[in-house]
Parts: C-alpha cells; sequence; structure tokens
C-alpha cells in the first residue's frame, strides 16, 4: 500500500467476563489514528473485551485526532476468564485464551488495575471484584486508617499478531492520583470507580471531567499510545 490513509481494520470483541451476565452482542464501528505519514498494510486486530466502557472510551482515544490516519473498530461478545497475578502475566494469558477463543490472527486485550500505595498497589488487578461488593464507599473506607490516600489507575493492554511461536506484547499506562469520597457529574452515569479517583494536578474525579480531559490523561491513553507506536510500526513499510 503506499496510500497514506490506508486503514488497519480493528475488530473490537465484546467478552462477558462474568459468565451470569450474557451481554447482547454489539457491533460497533469507529476509526483509529496513526500518523499520517505512516504506509500501511490492511490487517484485521481483534480488540476483546467485555467492557462496554472500556470500548467506548477506546474508541473515543483513538479518533480524537481527525489529522492522523483512521483504524476501523467493531466490536463483538464472548466470554474469557477473570485471571489473577502479575498485572503483565494476566494480561499476557488473557490474549492467549482470546487469540485461541476467537481464531483471530491479530488480537488486542487489555486489563485495568486500581492500585492503593498504601495497601502495596492492592486492590490492583482484583479492583473488579472489590469495586463490585464493596462499591465507593467501601474502597474509601479500606483506606479510613491510613493518611496515605494516593492510588494509580494503570491500564495494560497485550496484543499478539497470531504467529506461531510469538508471545504477546504489552504496553503499560499509569495515571497517578488519589482516592476521595464519591464526586460525580451531574451529567449521565459515571464509569466504575471514576467518581472517587482525582487524578493529580486535576481539582475534579475522573468522573467530574468531560470525557476529552479524562481521555487525554487517562491510564488507558497512555497505554494506548504505545498501542499505536506499535501497530504503526508492524504495519508501516
Ligand atoms: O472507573 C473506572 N474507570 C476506568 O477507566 C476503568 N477501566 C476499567 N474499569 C473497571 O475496573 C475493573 C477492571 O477489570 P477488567 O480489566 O477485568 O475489566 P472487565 O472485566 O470489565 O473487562 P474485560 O476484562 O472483558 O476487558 C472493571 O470493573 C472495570 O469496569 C474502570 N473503572
Ligand atoms: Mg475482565
Amino acid at each position: 500500500m503506499t496510500s497514506p490513509r490506508s486503514q488497519v481494520l480493528l475488530s473490537t470483541c465484546f467478552v462477558s467476563s462474568f459468565t451470569s451476565k450474557v451481554l447482547t452482542p454489539k457491533y460497533l464501528s469507529s476509526t483509529i489514528p496513526c500518523p499520517s505519514s505512516a504506509r500501511m498494510s490492511v490487517p484485521a486486530v481483534t480488540f476483546v473485551t467485555g467492557n462496554k466502557n472500556k470500548l467506548r472510551e477506546v474508541s473515543q482515544i483513538l479518533n480524537a485526532d481527525s489529522s492522523q490516519t483512521p483504524f476501523t473498530i467493531t466490536s463483538q461478545k464472548v466470554d474469557l476468564p477473570e485471571l489473577q497475578g502479575d498485572p503483565d502475566d494476566i494480561v499476557r494469558e488473557k490474549c492467549r485464551i482470546a487469540v485461541g477463543e476467537r481464531s483471530r490472527a491479530l488480537t488486542l486485550v487489555e486489563d485495568t488495575c486500581l492500585c492503593f500505595n498504601a495497601l502495596k498497589g492492592l486492590p490492583g488487578p482484583y479492583i473488579k471484584w472489590f469495586w463490585d461488593r464493596l462499591g465507593h464507599d467501601g474502597l474509601n473506607q479500606m483506606l479510613a486508617g491510613f493518611d496515605d490516600k494516593s492510588a494509580y489507575a494503570l491500564c495494560t493492554f497485550a496484543y499478539s499478531s497470531g504467529k506461531a511461536g510469538t508471545e504477546p506484547i504489552v504496553f503499560s499506562g499509569a495515571t497517578e492520583g488519589k482516592i476521595v469520597p464519591p464526586r460525580h457529574s451531574p451529567n449521565g452515569k459515571a464509569f466504575g470507580w471514576d467518581p472517587i479517583f482525582e487524578p493529580a494536578g486535576f481539582d475534579q474525579t475522573f468522573a467530574e471531567m468531560d470525557k476529552e480531559t479524562k481521555n487525554s490523561i487517562s491510564h488507558r491513553f497512555k497505554a494506548l499510545a504505545k498501542v499505536r507506536e506499535h501497530l504503526t510500526k508492524e504495519f508501516s513499510d
């Protein structure tokens, strides 16, 4: 391909993490920008997630700059397990499972942690269960006995080319902040623990910010910048 605006297709595969929550298959279309100077072939990359908010943010982040070459995103849901351990190991294994389940050549998955420094990084990858059981007030209560309310949001993507003998490649992004009593935006429903995470240097929680601001400083934005850089290099002539 010689066109600077040639496209890379990203299929987004929705994965239901809870077998009890059967999610309706959904297909989305979006575009993912990369540097307009890049010359790329047209591979299909499947982004596997069961989380519609992640998918929405990934789409928004990758479409934020219209001056860059668009990538196309579609989505579909299937089932994948929740895993335990180190975030990089979790996301690598998630990626291997996703590749196997979907038989897709190019696969992208993501895992998100919320880490409290006073608790040496916990809940970390287990935030999904802590948030589900304890909610915003319970997560605040976990830090009640500590002066240190600092925390960081960590987003880790794993990408696999699907080639035999290759291992998933990991890309991480972290945003520092602190845990605060919940503060919501008056508009719309908040994403998960966004109302209790106030990023450093801001006086708003992720939930109070407009989406453009969150998407320009978030853990997901920082990790996706590395994914995009890698894909651009991999598929440039
Ligand atoms: O307030 C939030 N702001 C965010 O930016 C954010 N990113 C993820 N999360 C939540 O943190 C847990 C991660 O678990 P997680 O990575 O396993 O995700 P998931 O199971 O929902 O989807 P997936 O594993 O199918 O991709 C889940 O409860 C997610 O809803 C967020 N909450
Ligand atoms: Mg999950």
